[in-house]
This record gives structure tokens, C-alpha cells and sequence, in this order.
């Protein structure tokens, strides 16, 4: 359960509102809200006193001398979104997809820690999330238990202490999510250990289960997996259920499934609305042109379910669950004063948004732009090494080949490579992982990423190294200087010159744009990708994903060309 931070003083000036001995700051009267626990719009006032609700009910406080008055006459309120499985790293930052998110309605965030874990030790990433804290809104995190990839020293990284560190943290919710699981599968107790120690912490655990068999959930939920997010079909949702998870259905730019998942449950009457969640799990940003939990909400009304239950999938299910309804997701005395103000229960789009206490919207008009924090605790990328010829050899019976955006198997090559130039009359590119700190270097072919793409460059990857592309290597060589000089960031090359670049300037992964400019640079990149023969859907997920050994079949890691399956290194990395 997070901590109310409210100190003595405080809790006994909020009782000095109730006795009419103090006003308090702010009262919405005549409001029709929405209750969680009865599942129904009341009709009430609502004192507020800075960040907390002193109280919801029938009753106006005895004192409002110096207490704002606002009548929310015609007007319905409904309790702040909450996005329970957030990546924010998808180019946007937590701060810059906060500040988004919140102007349509959602103000609380579960986020995965990965980015931050992997890039900085707990202390520099502790000092993130408090700062994080200070603004109105609620931030909470997950721990992760693995890397979801093959890196050099995952041991050093992944130890007791480092994950006991953010475990013992109040903000943070849940362990996982449990990309790795195959590992307790296979006998790792280890990781079994991690699990118990989050339980031990009071916190959930969160799966990652793609297309498991009921065996496989069976097995997991005895390990101690709580809920899921990976439900692809009905079937999956049922089965799910059936064993006792907890269901966060997906409207990702990777897998849009909400609308089939929500008109499957309408058709088949499952009465199981009080027990799912909705997530947008970490949609690249112009997947959030038309919103965030907002979004997912307006899906589920469109496919019949009724609002109230829509409404309680993106707020007080999430809270309930989370061991957090003291705090969040309810619209009752003692909780945040994070409200939106909607014209009606048809429409998820707030005209107003209350969070913590701060008008963050106002009549349909930004009210507060939320400030940004000091990102110098993720360094900026100075790359320190230099690129040669020599780097750019690339003789290797067999490449990678992308499936479709995130899945990949392997082909063989039957093209020259050693010319230092492929030809456009077929969708194979030159490959290169290089650490970050250019010791070492992975060089494949990918296949089907694009035809006519001569140099591409990006320190936007799952771990920070830098993943080069291209069908000529002189082009993937400026593209890689340049990315270079701008300390981060994706660039695209094409007869030595720069067409695109989408500078990433904390630590070469996050942008500090806010999301409204971040979703045109993304649409200008995918854009020129696409006139350059790439169809797939989403790029950065291309590029997050190349080293993802959580995704079948074949990987570009730290460690060298990986098969998944096998869990072996194909094609060790090169020292360099
Ligand atoms: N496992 C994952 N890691 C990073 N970003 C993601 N987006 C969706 N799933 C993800």
C-alpha cells in the first residue's frame, strides 16, 4: 500500500475543516460522481483542502470563508485515470508522457523501472523518482526481475540487493513484469526467491505470458503470478480468469486488441468487469494522437460495455487491485483530490482535470504545464570511440529476418556482402550492434526492416548500445557520426546526407520534446523509413525489440546473435 505522506499537522488541520474551525480550499458542489463501491453516479459536494478529499457527501462544509466555490452543475466526475503498465521510455520520458497524458484525463502511472535500472544505479534513479514525486501527479513503479535480453553482465545487474533496493520502496507496486518466467521454468530459484522477496514487500507480480498454455499459467500461478497483460484473444481472457489472474486487457501500437477483446466479452456476457484493467503499454507516441486511458475508455464504451464499468477499468479496479483505493480511484473522503470533470459519461475526454489538488485543465484549456526534472542523473551519451572500415565487415552465412514488427527468425543469406553496398532490388541491410562503450560489435544482415534505406543509426535500443542499419556502409558510417555528435538520437543517411534525425538527448534514449512534437518526429521518421520499403507498423518497437529475448526466435544481443529457444550464443560478439 503506497504511503500517505500527509504529515500530523496536516491530518489535524483537515479534521479543523471538518469542525468548521478551518476552510478548506476548494468545494465542487451539486457534482454527480462517480462511487466505486456502489457503482453509481451520487449526487454530492466535495471539500477539498490541497492534494486530499476531506470529504464526499451530502453535507457543505460548516466554514468557507477563503474556500473557492465551484458548481459542477451538469457536469459528471469520475476519478483520475490510471495507467497501470506503462514503458515510459517509448522516446517520450516519464515526465513528458505525464504531462500528456494528463491534459485527457490520466494522471496516475505504474511504470516499468527497465530503462532507468539498466542505464544508472538505483541511487541516480531514486533521485528520478523523487523528483517525479513532487509534481501533482502519482507515480508508481515496478521492479524487474531480468533485463529481457542477453547482456554482458546481467549477474552484476540482477542481484538481491539491487532489486531489494526498489522492492523496498513504498512507490513501488509490483515485481516483473516477469519477462524472463521461462527461467523459474527451468529451475532458477534464484528468481523464485525474487518473487517471494516481492511478495514479502507486499507486492504484486506482474506476468508476461504471450500465448501461454493453461499449463504454463497453472505453473505460474504457483510460482506466484498475480495478474497478466498478454491476452491476445478471448480465449486467453477466459483462461486467464479461470485461474485466478488478474486481466489487463491491451490497446498497444503493437497489439491493438482492446476493441475483439471488449466486444467478445459484451457478446458472451462475461460478468467479469470488476476484475479487468486496460493498459496502453508503452504505445510509441503518435499511437497516443487520440489519447491514453481516455482512449481505452471510449473503446470499451463503443463496444457496449456500460460506462460505469469502463470507467472503473481504468481507475478503481487498478487501485483495488494494487492495494492503493486508500489513495487513488475513488472519488470518498481521504483520498487524492484527482478528479475529472467530464460533459457526460459518453465522453472519456476530461474538460477538466483536478490532480492532487492542481487544476491541470480547466475548461478545455491547458492549465499547467507540469515542470520538467533534472535528467542529469541519466548522463548524456559522449561516445568515446571511433567507427572504421574495419568495423564494417559483414560475412555471415545467415542474418535475421523480421516476421513482423517485434518477431524474427533466421534466413540465409545468398546476397554479396562485402562490397560495402547491397542493392535496392531486395529488402536485406547490413546490421550492427556496438556497445556503448566500443569494446565490442555484433554484425548480421536484417531482413524485410527495408529496400532502399543506405544508412541508419540509433542509440535508441533496449540497452543503450547502438544499433546501425543500412544497405551502404559509407551512409550507416555518417549516420553513426552524426547520431554521435548529437550525443543521441535516431538518424537517417541517404547519399551522405542527413534526411531525418530525432535527437534523444537524455542518456541518447529519451527525448526531452514534449509528446505533442515527439508524435511528428516519429510520423517524419516512420515516414521516410516507409518511402525507403519499410511495412511494418512500428518501427521503435522494431528497434526496442531487436535484442529482446523475450520475443521469439533470434536476437542481436551484448552477447553475440542469440537463439531464443535454444538459449544459446549462434555468433559470439566481436572484440573491437
Ligand atoms: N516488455 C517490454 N519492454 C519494453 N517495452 C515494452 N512495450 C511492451 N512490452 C514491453
Amino acid at each position: 500500500m503506497p504511503e500517505p505522506s500527509w504529515k500530523i499537522s496536516q491530518i489535524r488541520q483537515q479534521i479543523a475543516i471538518i469542525d468548521g474551525k478551518e476552510a478548506p480550499n476548494l468545494v465542487i458542489k451539486n457534482a454527480r460522481y462517480l462511487h466505486g463501491v456502489y457503482k453509481q453516479w451520487i449526487q454530492g459536494n466535495i471539500w477539498i483542502d490541497k492534494d486530499r478529499i476531506i470529504y464526499a457527501g451530502s453535507k457543505m462544509p460548516p466554514n468557507t470563508a477563503a474556500t473557492e466555490i465551484v458548481d459542477a452543475e451538469g457536469q459528471t466526475i469520475v476519478p483520475g485515470y490510471i495507467e497501470p503498465h506503462v514503458h515510459p521510455f517509448q522516446l517520450y520520458n516519464p515526465q513528458s508522457f505525464a504531462d500528456y497524458a494528463a491534459q485527457l484525463g490520466t494522471t496516475t502511472f505504474l511504470s516499468d523501472n527497465l530503462m532507468l535500472f539498466l542505464a544508472i544505479k538505483n541511487k541516480k534513479a531514486f533521485t528520478i523518482l523523487d523528483q517525479l514525486k513532487q509534481l501533482p501527479f502519482s507515480f508508481y513503479w515496478w521492479a524487474r526481475f531480468d533485463s529481457q535480453t542477453e547482456l554482458e553482465n546481467e549477474h552484476d545487474l540482477f542481484t538481491t540487493k539491487a532489486i531489494n533496493d526498489w522492492l523496498e520502496r513504498t512507490d513501488v507496486m509490483l515485481g516483473g513484469e516477469l519477462t524472463g518466467w521461462p527461467r523459474l521454468l527451468a529451475g532458477d530459484d534464484q528468481m523464485l526467491y525474487w518473487l517471494k522477496l516481492a511478495k514479502a514487500h507486499g507486492k504484486k507480480i506482474e506476468a508476461h505470458l504471450p500465448g501461454a498454455s493453461e499449463r504454463t499459467l497453472a505453473r505460474m500461478k504457483l510460482f506466484g503470478a498475480d495478474g497478466d497483460h498478454e491476452s491476445m484473444t478471448i480465449e486467453e481472457v477466459e483462461n486467464r480468469i479461470l485461474h485466478g489472474y488478474a486481466v489487463t486487457l491491451r490497446h498497444s501500437s503493437i497489439r491493438p486488441d482492446l476493441p475483439i477483446l471488449l466486444k467478445d466479452i459484451v457478446e458472451k456476457k462475461l460478468n467479469i468487469f470488476d476484475h479487468l484493467m486496460m493498459t496502453t503499454d508503452g504505445a510509441t507516441p503518435s499511437f497516443h494522437r487520440d489519447g491514453v486511458m481516455d482512449k481505452c475508455i471510449q473503446v470499451a464504451l463503443d463496444a457496449g460495455v456500460a460506462p460505469i464499468d469502463a470507467y472503473q477499468m481504468a481507475s478503481y479496479n487498478v487501485a483495488r487491485y494494487y492495494n492503493m483505493s486508500n489513495l487513488h480511484g475513488l472519488i470518498a473522503t481521504g483520498r487524492y483530490a484527482t478528479l475529472n470533470f467530464l460533459e457526460n459519461e459518453f465522453n472519456p475526454v476530461p474538460v477538466s482535470v483536478l490532480s492532487k489538488g492542481v487544476w491541470l485543465k480547466r475548461d478545455n484549456k491547458k492549465a499547467f504545464t507540469l515542470p520538467s526534472i533534472d535528467w542529469s542523473a541519466m548522463g548524456t551519451l559522449d561516445l568515446k570511440f571511433d567507427l572504421s572500415d574495419d568495423d564494417f565487415q559483414f560475412s555471415m552465412p545467415f542474418g535475421i529476418q523480421l516476421v513482423n514488427d517485434v518477431i524474427t527468425k533466421p534466413y540465409s543469406v545468398s546476397v554479396h556482402t562485402n562490397e560495402g553496398k547491397l542493392h535496392t532490388d531486395h529488402d536485406e541491410c547490413y546490421l550492427m550492434l556496438v556497445d556503448k562503450n566500443g569494446k565490442w560489435r555484433v554484425n548480421t544482415l536484417l531482413k524485410g526492416f527495408a529496400t532502399h534505406l543506405q544508412g541508419f543509426a540509433s542509440s535508441y535500443s533496449s540497452t543503450g548500445d547502438i544499433i546501425l542499419i543500412g544497405k551502404n556502409t559509407k551512409d550507416m558510417l555518417i549516420a553513426f557520426n552524426e547520431m554521435k555528435k548529437m550525443k543521441g538520437g535516431i538518424v537517417i543517411v541517404e547519399n551522405g546526407r542527413v534526411l531525418e534525425s530525432l535527437p534523444l538527448s537524455i542518456g541518447g534514449g529519451l527525448s526531452t520534446e514534449p509528446v505533442e512534437v515527439l508524435i511528428e518526429q516519429e510520423l517524419a521518421l516512420k515516414k521516410a523509413l516507409q518511402e525507403r520499403g519499410y511495412h511494418l507498423g512500428d518501427a521503435i518497437y522494431t528497434l526496442l525489440f531487436l535484442q529482446s529475448t523475450h520475443l521469439p526466435y533470434i536476437r542481436i544481443t551484448q552477447r553475440g546473435i542469440f537463439d531464443v529457444m535454444k538459449k544459446t550464443v549462434l555468433f559470439p560478439s566481436v572484440m573491437r
